[in-house]
């Protein structure tokens, strides 16, 4: 039979034809498939015994194949997993953004852009707090910049949640770096959570003001041109990004990558960068030049939207993990976070 291609949700799964191996004896045949899951970037050769002879038979077994090792939560999220067109249906997802949390060079009043530093002590409880606040919302691909401060507060955020996934980063640099880190479980990829990197979601080029002292720079050119510089739409500093450039390619990532996972049911957080997360809220939020002027936001703050018919929903940031109101807001919230009480006792 020709290799034939199946659409699953978690990616293109293709059969890849009838084994010759010992395994089709006895009436028995052995059909071998691949599937390449886009969340896992994986790409996984399975060996599956069947006795099915006709095309639509050995698509079926495909697709239950396919099912099997999905990374879909075994607590049933708020998602269309169960869907066979999850693709055009309306979804209720989540949609958390995170700002990272104190850097070093936050802490020395320094402009940073896309000098990659690490959290401070301070940066790192904000991280762990920020992981309390959102430790009962689904989570099923985590986006992060390319930039460790944005991942180490991925990361120590999800050592909080309450369903205990493995946050791990997909190595996509190169086929070597994708083959060496692999996964052969299907029941450890159900486990984990892919932890996704873009460098379209780091900060804000800073250009040459990058290194400097926010107070001095203020104190040599003037207090009006560095808030120009810092909070005008579309004024680069010198050799630098203004907030429009960096719009430019953040939001046309969150359309092209981030946008279709939410539309296929998935929940999604985003830890990335003040400047790069302001882009977004201005896209999520249809804000004006003028409006996203006056938008700060404060490190290590999670904000959570729900997304629905088409739409993204501000719903704030969670102040607890308890909060009522963030649960009262949608019923699959609240059934997931039921199913996690009945779980974790
Ligand atoms: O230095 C930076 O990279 C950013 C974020 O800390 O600064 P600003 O608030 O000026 O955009």
């Amino acid at each position: 039979m020709a290799a034939s291609t199946f659409q699953h949700a978690l990616g293109t799964v293709k059969f890849l034809g009838w084994d010759s191996s010992p395994g089709s004896q006895n009436g028995i045949s052995t059909f071998s498939v691949k599937m390449v899951s886009k969340d896992f970037g994986l790409d996984m050769r399975l060996l599956k015994r069947g006795n099915c002879s006709s095309g639509s038979c050995k698509l079926r077994m495909v697709h239950a194949l396919a099912s099997h090792s999905s990374v879909a939560d075994p607590v049933q999220a708020p998602s269309n997993q169960n869907s066979s067109d999850s693709q055009k249906k309306t979804n209720e997802t989540a949609l958390i953004l995170i700002r990272h949390g104190e850097s070093l060079w936050n802490e020395k009043n320094l402009f940073t852009g896309c000098v990659d530093v690490p959290l401070t002590q301070k940066g790192v409880e904000e991280a762990i707090e920020a992981g309390k606040r959102i430790s009962n919302i689904p989570v099923d691909i985590i986006y992060t910049s390319a930039l460790i401060r944005a991942q180490m507060t991925a990361m120590l955020a999800m050592t909080q949640h309450r369903r205990k996934k493995v946050p791990i980063i997909m190595h996509n640099e190169s086929q070597q770096a994708k083959t060496w880190s692999q996964i052969y479980s299907g029941d450890t990829m159900k486990q984990s959570i892919p932890v996704i990197t873009a460098w379209q979601l780091n900060e804000r080029m800073y250009g040459e003001l990058q290194g400097l002292n926010k107070q001095e720079t203020a104190d040599r050119f003037g207090k009006e041109k560095v808030h120009e510089w810092r909070r005008s739409y579309d004024i680069p500093p010198p050799n630098g990004e203004s907030l429009e450039m960096c719009a430019e390619r953040a939001v046309a990532y969150f359309k092209e990558q981030i946008q279709p996972d939410l539309l296929t049911g998935k929940n999604i957080m985003i830890a990335a960068h003040g400047n790069s997360l302001r882009s977004i809220i201005m896209y999520l939020d249809r804000l004006t030049s003028q409006e996203v002027i006056s938008l700060e936001l404060s490190t290590g703050i999670p904000m959570l939207y729900i997304f629905k018919e088409g739409k993204f929903i501000r719903r704030g940031s969670p102040v607890a993990p308890s909060e009522a109101g963030v649960y009262a807001y949608t019923r699959k919230l609240a059934l997931y976070r039921q199913k996690l009480d009945e779980m974790l006792h």
